[in-house]
C-alpha cells in the first residue's frame, strides 16, 4: 500500500493546466489540484469505500491525500454515518417541479434550468424527460431487442475474464483501474493499426481486439439511434436549433468501442471526462448498458474564481452530482455538451441486484467515432517525439473551454514527460488546421476575440493563461 501513497512533485505550469489526466478513455482524471484525480487515487486504494465517504475524508483533510489514505486506514470500518451516504442506499427521486429551471429553445419557448444539485446531495433521476431535461444525456429503455440484448451480454461476458485493469502511473503511484476494461475496433487490420499507431497516455495499447459479431450487428443500431438523438437534442435544447461551436456537422460513425466490466458492487469507474485525442472537440458517446442495473453518476464542473482560490475546488466538488440509473438494455448517448462541461463515473454500490444471465456483473459499451483526420500521425507532437493528447480547460475560468495538446508520456509507469503545451485550433465544426476542409477563419479553441497571428500563443511550448 505505501507505494500508492503520494509524494507530491513540484507543480509545474503545464500540469496546473492539465485538469485531467485519464489512464485512457475510459479512467479517473484530474490534475494534481484536482480533488476528482486525488479521489481516483483513493478510489484505487480503497475500493470498498464510497465516493461520498473519500470525498468528505478528502475534504475534512484539506484535500491532502496522505492524510486522508492515513484516516481511512485508522477508521478502516467506516463510521455508520459514513456508510449510510455511501451508495447503495436507496435512492430518492427529488419532485423536479419544486426547482426552478429555465432555457430558451429554438422555438422561443422558456424552460427553467437552475442547478438542481445541492451541496453533498444526490439528485435520483429515472425518467427519460428529466434525464434529458437536466444533464447533457438521452437515456433510452428497453432500447434493443431483448434476445439482441441478452446474445450481445453472453458474447460479452464469455471474453469478460480476459479484460485487464488499465494500470497507468499518476504523479509518485502507479495506479489500477477499479474495474476491467477491453478495447475493440472494427475489424483485425484496424486492430494492428491501433497497436502500432495509437498512443494511450503515451505508450502504446496491446490488447486490441476486431469487435464481436454481436457488436457489429448492435453498432449499426446504436448509430442510428445517437444520430437520431443528436439531431432532437440540437433542434429542441441548443440556441436557436443550433449545433455546438466546434460541433461536427458530419454523422456520427462508430468504428471503436471500450468495453467496461464491472464484476461485482465495489468494481467503479471514478470521476472523469473521456478522452478528446481521437474523438476532437464536442465528442458524443453512444454507452450500452447490459447486465446489473449501476448508478452512472454525473456532476457539472464548475470553474475556479481565481488561480489564488485555493479551496474552489473542494466547494465545486461538494456542488452535488445527478445519479442516473442504468438498467439491462438501456442506451445512454453522453451529448456534445459532457466531455468539456461535466464529469462522469460509476459509482460503487452496497449492495446490487443480481441479473439473471451476468450474476453480479455490468458489462458496458461506449461507442466512439474515433476521427479520420485525428489519427497519430497527423496530431502534434511533443519533444518526446510522441503523438500529444487533447484535453478541454474545465476549471480555469480564464481557460475554461479552450483546447490544448500536452505531452502525456509521464503516465507511463517509468517514463517522465516533457511538458508540452500548445493551445489547438479548432474551426467552427471541430476540424484541426491539417484536415481537408477547414475553414481558416482564425478560429482559436473557445475565444472570437483575436486572431491566431494576434494571440501568438500557437505552437509555443507554455501557456498562456
Ligand atoms: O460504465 C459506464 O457506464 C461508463 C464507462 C465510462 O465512463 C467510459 O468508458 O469512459
Ligand atoms: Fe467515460
Amino acid at each position: 500500500m505505501d507505494a500508492f501513497i503520494s509524494r507530491k512533485r513540484q507543480h509545474s505550469t503545464t500540469e496546473e493546466l492539465a485538469e485531467n489526466a485519464p489512464p485512457k478513455d475510459a479512467a479517473p482524471t484530474g490534475s494534481q489540484d484536482d480533488t476528482d484525480f486525488k479521489l481516483a487515487i483513493l478510489a484505487s486504494l480503497w475500493p470498498g469505500v464510497g465516493q461520498q465517504t473519500l470525498l468528505e475524508t478528502l475534504l475534512a483533510h484539506d484535500g491532502n491525500v496522505d492524510a486522508a489514505t492515513a484516516a481511512l486506514v485508522r477508521d478502516e470500518s467506516p463510521s455508520p454515518r459514513k456508510k449510510a451516504r455511501t451508495t447503495g442506499a436507496p435512492g430518492y427521486q427529488s419532485s423536479l417541479s419544486s426547482f426552478n429551471i429555465t432555457s430558451t429553445t429554438s422555438s422561443g419557448e422558456t424552460r427553467t434550468i437552475k442547478p438542481l444539485t445541492k451541496k453533498g446531495r444526490t439528485l435520483h433521476l429515472y425518467s427519460p424527460t428529466d434525464i434529458e431535461q437536466h444533464c447533457p444525456c438521452t437515456l433510452i429503455h428497453n432500447f434493443l431487442p431483448q434476445d439482441v440484448a441478452n446474445s450481445l451480454l453472453r458474447e460479452l461476458l464469455d471474453e469478460s475474464p480476459t479484460y485487464t485493469r488499465e494500470t497507468f502511473q499518476l504523479f509518485d503511484n502507479v495506479v489500477q483501474s477499479p474495474h476491467t476494461i477491453c478495447f475493440y475496433v472494427d475489424d483485425y487490420d484496424e486492430a494492428k493499426r491501433q497497436k502500432t499507431e495509437y498512443i494511450y497516455n503515451g505508450a502504446r495499447v496491446k490488447d486490441v481486439r476486431p469487435s464481436l459479431p454481436r457488436m457489429r450487428e448492435v453498432s449499426v443500431i446504436v448509430q442510428e439511434a445517437v444520430n437520431r438523438e443528436v439531431d432532437r437534442r440540437i433542434r429542441d435544447f441548443y440556441p436557436g436549433g443550433k449545433k455546438l461551436k466546434y460541433q461536427t456537422e458530419d454523422p456520427w460513425a462508430p468504428n471503436a468501442a471500450f468495453v467496461n466490466c464491472y464484476d461485482g458492487g465495489h468494481e467503479s469507474v471514478g470521476y472523469h471526462s473521456d478522452q478528446l485525442t481521437y474523438l476532437g472537440p464536442r465528442a458524443i458517446i453512444g454507452s450500452l448498458s447490459l447486465g446489473v442495473e449501476r448508478e452512472f453518476r454525473i456532476r457539472r464542473v464548475v470553474p475556479r474564481d481565481d488561480e489564488t482560490d485555493s479551496d474552489a475546488d473542494g466547494r465545486a466538488d461538494a456542488e452535488g452530482q445527478i445519479a442516473i440509473h442504468l438498467p439491462h438494455n438501456s442506451l445512454l448517448v453522453m451529448h456534445a455538451e459532457m466531455q468539456e462541461e461535466w464529469k462522469h463515473s460509476i459509482a460503487p454500490a452496497q449492495s446490487i441486484t443480481s441479473h439473471p444471465i451476468a450474476g453480479k456483473k455490468r458489462i458496458n459499451i461506449t461507442y466512439r467515432h474515433y476521427r479520420a483526420h485525428l489519427h497519430p500521425k497527423l496530431t502534434p507532437r511533443c519533444k518526446c517525439g510522441t503523438p500529444c493528447v487533447l484535453r478541454c480547460v474545465q476549471r480555469n475560468k480564464m481557460t475554461k473551454g479552450r483546447y490544448c495538446w500536452m505531452c502525456h508520456v509521464n503516465y507511463t509507469p517509468g517514463r517522465e514527460g516533457c511538458g508540452w503545451f500548445e493551445w489547438a485550433v479548432f474551426d467552427r465544426d471541430g476540424r484541426p488546421s491539417w484536415a481537408e476542409g477547414f475553414k481558416g477563419d482564425g478560429v482559436e479553441s473557445d475565444d472570437d476575440s483575436t486572431s491566431l497571428k494576434e494571440r501568438g500563443n500557437v505552437h509555443n511550448n507554455e501557456p498562456k493563461q
